[in-house]
């Protein structure tokens, strides 16, 4: 089982206005955090200007429509150790359009490609590109949307998945670019709707199909009430990362292996009182 804290991008006007009162705000947080946070959303937006460029496509074409003022999100998971039986988080589509993901040491990530799951070991110093299931369908498929899991495994994990979704005012239009694979695609999403699992996105399973609409349309519809009662809790859990923080010596958030790397380790977690 997977405990989980968000930070938001308050910096984003469209993110003030979901609620306000209930997203963390990423500004007020240890400078590491803001650090990471930054240097995260800005390498995802270079990987949407290379996925323009590698498929010859306009200059800021995606970036223009989807990701101009884009919703994003730094998460914290924290895994406990799982039984052979048990998943750290069951298989999934992540749902925006792409999340760049943090694991720690521990292993137990596994992806899944043309029928067969794959692990994804971690490798000091890299981080993972998952494609979210927006921008396969923004591009009718041509970016794959990867299955994904984490398995059972012998030691607590912590990983940092940072989201970036539209802006709100992003118009569900897909591309017209990539109009030639539409077929193929909707083969793909029969086959999944038929195996009923198949759109499961994220752990909260928001909104199987995107529609026509904005973004915010489809956040407001299948997220923001979920999140209300997600963040309630989740506040609670940031105030346990808080109080870790402030023990902290500040030679180990200073001295010279300060890393933007994720270093909360809880030494005593407590269980968040949300999930019970
Ligand atoms: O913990 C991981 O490595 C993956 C997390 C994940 O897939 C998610 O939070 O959506
Ligand atoms: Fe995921």
């Amino acid at each position: 089982m997977a405990h989980t804290f968000y930070l938001y991008d308050m910096d984003s006007k469209f993110v003030q206005q979901v609620d306000p009162n209930l997203r963390l705000d990423v500004k007020k947080i240890d400078e590491r955090f803001r650090k990471m946070f930054l240097a995260m959303k800005n390498t995802v937006l270079e990987l949407l200007t290379s996925f323009e460029k590698i498929n010859d496509m306009k200059e800021e074409r995606l970036r223009d429509q989807f990701a101009k003022d884009p919703d994003c999100s730094l998460n914290a998971n924290y895994y406990e150790k799982t039984e052979k039986h048990e998943w750290g988080i069951e298989s999934h589509l992540d749902k925006g359009l792409i999340t760049l993901l943090y694991q720690d040491q521990t292993g137990g990530l596994e992806a899944e490609y043309e029928g067969k799951w794959y692990p994804i070991p971690p490798i000091e110093g890299t981080l993972v590109i998952i494609i979210g299931r927006m921008l396969e369908h923004f591009t009718h498929g041509v970016a794959k949307a990867a299955w994904h899991r984490v398995k059972a495994h012998k030691s607590d994990r912590i990983s940092w998945p940072f989201f970036l979704s539209p802006s709100f005012d992003a118009k569900f239009e897909r591309l017209d670019e990539f109009k030639w694979n539409a077929e193929k695609f909707e083969a793909l999403e029969k086959k999944r709707r038929i195996n009923g699992s198949g759109f499961r996105c994220g752990t909260y399973e928001p909104g199987n199909e995107f529609g026509s609409g904005t973004y915010r349309d489809w956040h407001n519809k299948y997220v923001v009430n979920a999140n209300d009662r997600k963040n309630k809790g989740q506040i609670k859990i940031w105030e346990l990362e808080l109080s870790f923080m402030e023990e902290r010596s500040k030679a180990e958030v200073d001295g010279p292996n300060k890393k933007y790397a994720p270093l909360v380790r809880p030494k005593v977690w407590r269980k968040p009182n949300m999930y019970s």
